[in-house]
């Protein structure tokens, strides 16, 4: 009896075609999907461990898996891929480059450390402290503090992918947001070698996003903020920052599941990424792995290509506040009306 593709979220027909092919194959005792998943998963635990850096996962967990995996909902095998490599025993080794500092006021003598985990196409950068302890508690003012976050809305689009408490940000509420979105755009724009990332962020731009994950269990599954390698249109995101204000004490990190990188970082340090790739796999997909113990929560800008930022970003935002005004079943958790 197979009845794993309930919940599976690819799309219609892919989804159809799919699951209609391993009920059939199952059916014929060919195939057993939990055995095939768990299969998996411990090719992907061996590859995560063993695989040498820059080796894309999932060439390691073709070769070592027993069985063939294409039949498998792409779901489930990127959950399987993701669950490794949040597993992994330590984070993924990147490159150091230091330069000037440009957060330390009058002290130019002062450096600040850059990792690099990828180069472009698809860069993958951590600015070590980017942001000082005081920017993110002034973050968090302006959202309210950390009890007064929105959950999101279970009925949300991302809702079954993303266990958190999350608001936007306006800069037209806050103006004095605008000098540090601008220093984040600065620096995405420097990293990611796209000098199209909209300025326009700094006046009518998607909003940034305060996420707080603060239970154990509370994680961001597999994910593209862009169009996960297919071509973007003008109005697909193409980067994104990520400032991590409190980090968790164990669990809670970033991983690139299809890129073989797990991000270790510390309180105050910026992920840089970019995905302005087509006609290939993406390796763009990525996820916030569960939190097991503490709390962590993080600054999200989400950045477009110039001159598609101000309709994108306004229906995205309608969106968003539309879906956020639903009630929260919360998983157990109180409910709780949502403003936007
Ligand atoms: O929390 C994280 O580590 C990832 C968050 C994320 O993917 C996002 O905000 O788009
Ligand atoms: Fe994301």
């Amino acid at each position: 009896m197979v009845n794993s593709c309930d919940g599976v979220s690819l799309q219609p027909l892919l989804r159809m075609a799919s699951c209609a092919a391993a009920a059939q194959l199952a059916r014929a005792e060919r195939i057993d999907i939990q055995r095939d998943l768990a299969d998996l998963a411990l090719a992907a635990a061996e590859c995560v461990e063993h695989a040498p850096a820059g080796t894309a996962l999932m060439q390691c967990v073709a070769q070592r898996s027993p069985g063939p995996n294409w039949w498998l909902p792409k779901s489930m095998y990127d959950e399987a891929l993701r669950n490794a490599s949040c597993t992994a025993a330590s984070g993924s080794i990147p490159l150091q480059v230091e330069q000037p500092c440009t957060s330390c006021g009058e002290d130019k003598t002062e450096k600040s450390t850059v990792e690099i985990y990828r180069p472009p196409p698809d860069p993958v950068v951590l600015w070590k402290r980017f942001a000082s302890p005081h920017e993110c508690d002034a973050l968090l003012e302006l959202a309210g503090g950390l009890p007064h976050l929105p959950a999101l809305a279970a009925g949300a689009p991302q809702g079954t992918i993303r266990r958190s408490l999350s608001k936007a940000l306006h800069w037209d509420h806050h103006p004095q947001l605008a000098a540090f979105q601008a220093r984040m755009l600065a620096a995405a724009q420097n990293w990611t070698g796209e000098d199209r990332l909209d300025p326009s962020v700094l006046a009518i731009g998607e909003p940034m996003n305060l996420a707080a994950y603060l239970n154990p269990g509370d994680e961001y599954r597999s994910h593209c903020d862009g169009r996960c390698g297919a071509r973007p249109s003008a109005q697909d995101r193409i980067a994104t920052s990520i400032i991590y204000c409190q980090v968790a004490d164990e669990g809670g990190h970033t991983t690139f599941s299809n890129g073989h990188l797990k991000i270790v970082p510390e309180q105050g340090d910026m992920l840089i990424f970019g995905y302005l790739v087509d006609g290939r796999i993406s390796l763009e997909e990525h996820s916030a792995c569960p939190v097991r113990r503490g709390q962590k929560w993080i600054a999200t800008q989400w950045y477009r290509a110039a001159g598609s930022y101000a309709t994108a970003a306004r229906a995205a935002e309608a969106e968003f506040c539309a879906e956020s005004e639903k009630r929260i079943d919360g998983d157990g958790r109180a409910e709780r009306a949502v403003s936007c």
